[in-house]
């Protein structure tokens, strides 16, 4: 059952994770914005957050300071992988980076709770490259992305549990990024009730700083 309703997503349109404020920069972005809903099947969900929660466990939810970005929230920096979350995460690397990217060490895990939300910005361009790619477990959310110099706009996704979302170039450069808190949390008219969400998050080195170039990697972004 769950298998061939993972395949019944592949048959539906963009639109139904994707909406913008208009064609333009729905196109301009279909390349730089992308989300593959069902990406991870229910068993590989599974072995994710049974890897994580223990480590997420182990730590106390955030409520930071009032011009932070990231509010309700607990994370870590994990390089160390089983061998079944290191197949994923494989496949995750061919599905959003060129051969020719490399990734920052370690895997960026963010747990947020239900009332967590993460406020519009922009990844540093000094630590994180081109591309940034994030698998969503548990609850549903929806990324805006808004021009940072053209307010008007904007692209929505909708990140069910199991998705994958990747953004690159101009949606990562051009736009600021923010998972909306629970009271503003639609999709189009479409309401989309939070709950704890834990993201699994790859980046780019920053173009410059692969092996045998200048700078040390970052400890985290
Ligand atoms: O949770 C996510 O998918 C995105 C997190 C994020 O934007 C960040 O840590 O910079
Ligand atoms: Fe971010
Ligand atoms: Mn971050």
């Amino acid at each position: 059952m769950a298998a061939s309703g993972r395949l019944a997503l592949g048959t539906l349109p963009r639109s139904s994770w994707v909406r913008g404020s208009g064609p333009a920069v729905l196109s301009r972005l279909r390349d730089a914005a992308l989300v593959r809903p069902g990406f991870l099947s229910t068993a590989e969900e599974e072995t994710l957050s049974r890897e994580l929660e223990p480590e997420l466990r182990r730590r106390r939810y955030e409520y930071a300071h009032w011009d932070a970005a990231i509010h309700g929230f607990r994370e870590t920096e994990k390089s160390r992988w089983s061998e079944a979350s290191r197949a994923i995460l494989q496949r995750v690397q061919a599905a959003a980076f060129s051969p020719g990217q490399t990734l920052l060490p370690s895997v960026h895990v963010l747990d947020l709770e239900p009332r967590g939300y993460i406020k519009p910005h922009v990844d540093s361009i000094k630590f994180c490259g081109a591309t940034i790619a994030g698998l969503s477990l548990l609850s549903p959310s929806v990324m805006r992305l808004v021009h940072t110099q053209e307010p008007g706009e904007w692209l929505e996704l909708l990140l069910e549990p199991g998705s994958l979302y990747i953004l690159r170039g101009s949606a990562r450069y051009d736009f600021s990024h923010e998972i909306l808190r629970d009271e503003e949390s639609f999709f189009g008219g479409r309401r989309v009730p939070r709950g704890r969400r834990i993201s699994v998050i790859c980046r780019s080195l920053p173009e410059g700083m692969g092996p045998g170039g200048p700078g040390q990697p970052p400890p985290a972004c």
